[in-house]
């Protein structure tokens, strides 16, 4: 089976009647970019891959993580990870503590110390273990947030209006940044936004729904 995340005849049903569907393959270290009116049913569609369907929906199709089909597998084992628009950081945990969320369990305290301090060098935050998230700029808590998912070693990226609340200029610089992350780690990526430049910043495929 093939690696990269493969969203194999999803239909979606709303109430019984059809929502929305998608039929697509994302090879490791691509993006998808998933656009639309509102209430077409995007984020709808991110939650069927993050086993998070609200009751009033139901689906048919089978979704694939790197040969594995994970249709029906409890959210926490699907190895998905997904970025929103509103991605707080805890306030009342340091930086180095929110990013200990991300981390499985195990390891040594200094491992995993280590692994904390190896993360926030990544996206250049060396040194802001013990800073309280308050004092942190918008694109400072979108990289500690961007790196408390990626700690979690997801095996796909979801992101869903990720870039939303960020100003055009350091949109730019989060984007190519999550993105150049993603491609490191060779992870697909699946992106539900309303804004054409996020998609053209992708440079993947993008699918239109409701046309
Ligand atoms: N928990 C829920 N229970 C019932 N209906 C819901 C629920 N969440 C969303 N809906 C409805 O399902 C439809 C699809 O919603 P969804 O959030 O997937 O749309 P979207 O395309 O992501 O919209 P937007 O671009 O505004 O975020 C909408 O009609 C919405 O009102």
């Amino acid at each position: 089976m093939d690696k990269g995340l493969t969203l194999d005849r999803i239909a979606v049903f709303k109430d019984g009647k059809p929502l929305v569907a998608l039929d697509h393959h994302i090879a490791p270290g691509e993006v998808l970019s998933v656009m639309g009116p509102s209430g077409i049913g995007k984020s709808t569609l991110l939650s069927v891959v993050t086993g998070t369907l609200p009751r009033a929906f139901s689906f048919t199709g089978r979704v694939h993580l790197d040969g594995r089909d994970i249709t029906d597998a409890a959210p926490q084992r699907r190895m998905v990870g997904i970025l929103f628009q509103d991605d707080l950081l805890f306030p009342h945990l340091s930086v180095g503590a929110n990013l200990a969320f991300g981390l499985r369990p195990g390891g040594s305290r200094a491992a995993r110390q280590n692994r904390i301090e190896d993360a926030l060098a990544e996206v250049d935050l060396a040194g802001f273990a013990n800073r309280d998230p308050a004092t942190l700029s918008g694109g400072q808590k979108a990289r500690v947030a961007l790196m408390r998912m990626l700690l979690a070693e997801p095996c796909a990226l979801l992101l869903d209006e990720a870039f939303g609340r960020l100003d055009t200029a350091l949109r730019a610089q989060v984007r190519d940044l999550v993105f150049a992350r993603a491609r490191s780690r060779a992870l697909p990526v699946l992106m539900v936004t309303h804004d054409a430049q996020d998609a053209e910043a992708a440079g993947g495929e993008v699918v239109t729904l409701g046309t």
